[in-house]
């Protein structure tokens, strides 16, 4: 298993590129199940859950190429209709691999994901949304088995929760089922609406994209094409806080700050200089006094709660007392005993961490639970005095390309150690 060793008190400065968004890349991966011609997808980004997602989608039969952050699938039917749990058990998002197999091929056998650090997360809205379309489901042995006569059926679908991935199982399956679907409820998150423009590049019918009513008519094939994914806005924000805390100066290239305005706002709020153009982002922290600000995460466009172990730790490094909400999982701040590790101060209140001023932060080996609970700790470490030890970072890998490289790039000093050496 791999560590970082990071030395801290750096300040960072410079620019950055960021990557594709995995939360974009990784349904845009599966929905390419549903069409039987070559389909390309540039800027996607190497990460572990993107070639786990590729590990399935071979596992069905497709052919894949993918180097140089461009994934062709290449034309062809799959052979095999299941997600099995060796791959599944690494990545909550396989469950995507559902909608589609079900809606081309009328059946699909897809490992249960696990529970994970951040929530027990279960799949009962992806399941009834399925039903309510006319498909068959047991879950059985650890197993979703599904099939359908024929096709899927249009159907009305009110979601009792907003879920990203269940919006996105639900548009997938409904772009080839019978008849309209609508979709009341529905995530808006950037990630949903690149998933929608992808499936409409290949020919779906979708209207209402990026609003909490999705009306799809379904269609009797998607053909080929070429899609660009959306830049990582979670990196991004990533990259923004940790610019902040460290008190230095970062320009994002190639991000789409439209999708970060909850971020954005916050980060002003915690005194920092954040200007923006069309495709890049930078935030000025340079002589400039960090204040602790009170966020609530909620689906989009409210604040994310992919950001909010980052913004934990901007609030125990900055001025002041804040308070931090986590309304989406109920078991998301695994980063604050860490935390506590290093020096913080926060009391947990129920599903609130209050944060309070604690003067300094101190290097200390800890260990990462989950993949933002991760970014917390490595931007904690570039804080603190001395060293760092930041375990476990798989977590890391799934969701950071190359963070090292880019943290280096602006100033860090961290180092991927593996257990062997
Ligand atoms: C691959 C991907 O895109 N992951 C993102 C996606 O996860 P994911 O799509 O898994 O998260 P959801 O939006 O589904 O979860 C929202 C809430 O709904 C609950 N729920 C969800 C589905 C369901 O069938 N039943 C149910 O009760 C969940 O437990 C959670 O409390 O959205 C989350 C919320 O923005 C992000 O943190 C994840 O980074
Ligand atoms: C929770 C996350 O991802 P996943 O849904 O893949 O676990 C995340 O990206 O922060």
């Amino acid at each position: 298993m791999d560590k970082f060793v990071i030395q801290g008190q750096c300040q960072l400065n410079g620019n950055v590129t960021i990557s594709g968004a995995k939360n974009a890349a990784l349904p845009i991966v599966f929905a390419t199940l549903l069409s039987e011609k070559t389909v390309t997808i540039t800027n996607v980004p190497h990460l572990k859950d993107i070639c786990t997602s590729c590990e399935i989608l071979k596992v069905t039969g497709r052919t894949l190429h993918y180097a140089d952050n461009q994934l062709t699938v290449e034309a062809g039917q799959a052979s095999a209709f299941e997600a099995p749990y060796d791959l599944v058990k690494t990545m909550r998002a396989s469950i995507l691999a559902l909608g589609p197999l079900l809606a081309r091929y009328s059946q699909a056998r897809v490992s249960l994901p696990g529970g994970c650090a951040i929530g027990a997360r279960p799949v009962d809205l992806h399941i009834h949304g399925l039903q309510q379309m006319g498909a068959e489901i047991k879950v059985e042995d650890g197993y979703i088995n599904a099939h359908v006569n024929g096709r899927l059926k249009g159907a009305h679908i009110l979601m009792d929760i907003v879920s990203v991935t269940g919006t996105e199982n639900l548009m997938m399956a409904a772009v080839l089922a019978e008849g309209q679907t609508v979709i009341e409820n529905a995530a808006r998150e950037p990630e949903v609406v690149d998933l929608a423009n992808f499936l409409i590049t290949l020919g779906a019918q979708i209207q209402g994209v990026g609003t909490d009513t999705l009306i799809i008519s379904g269609v009797d094939e998607l053909h080929g094409g070429q899609y660009q994914v959306l830049p990582d806005r979670i990196e991004t924000g990533t990259f923004l806080v940790a610019a902040a805390v460290t008190g230095g100066y970062v320009r994002c290239l190639g991000a789409d700050p439209s999708c970060l305005e909850a971020v954005i706002l916050k980060l002003r709020e915690a005194g920092a200089q954040v200007t923006t153009g069309d495709d890049w982002v930078e935030l000025d922290m340079r002589g400039r006094k960090l204040k602790a600000v009170n966020i609530k995460t909620a689906p989009h466009p409210a604040f994310p709660t992919d950001m909010q172990a980052q913004f934990t730790l901007l609030n125990v490094v900055g001025q002041g007392c804040g308070r931090v909400t986590e309304t989406i999982f109920e078991n998301r701040f695994m980063h604050v005993p860490e935390l506590i590790r290093m020096g913080a101060e926060i009391t947990l209140e129920g599903n609130t961490a209050i944060c309070h001023p604690c003067g300094r932060l101190t290097g200390a080996a800890v260990m990462a639970t989950d993949l933002r609970a991760s970014a917390s700790l490595v931007i904690a470490g570039l804080v603190a005095e001395h060293e760092t030890i930041v375990e476990r970072i798989y977590h890391i890998d799934r969701g950071y390309e190359q963070i090292e490289r880019k943290l280096r790039a602006l100033g860090a000093t961290i180092e991927r150690v593996s257990e062997s050496s």
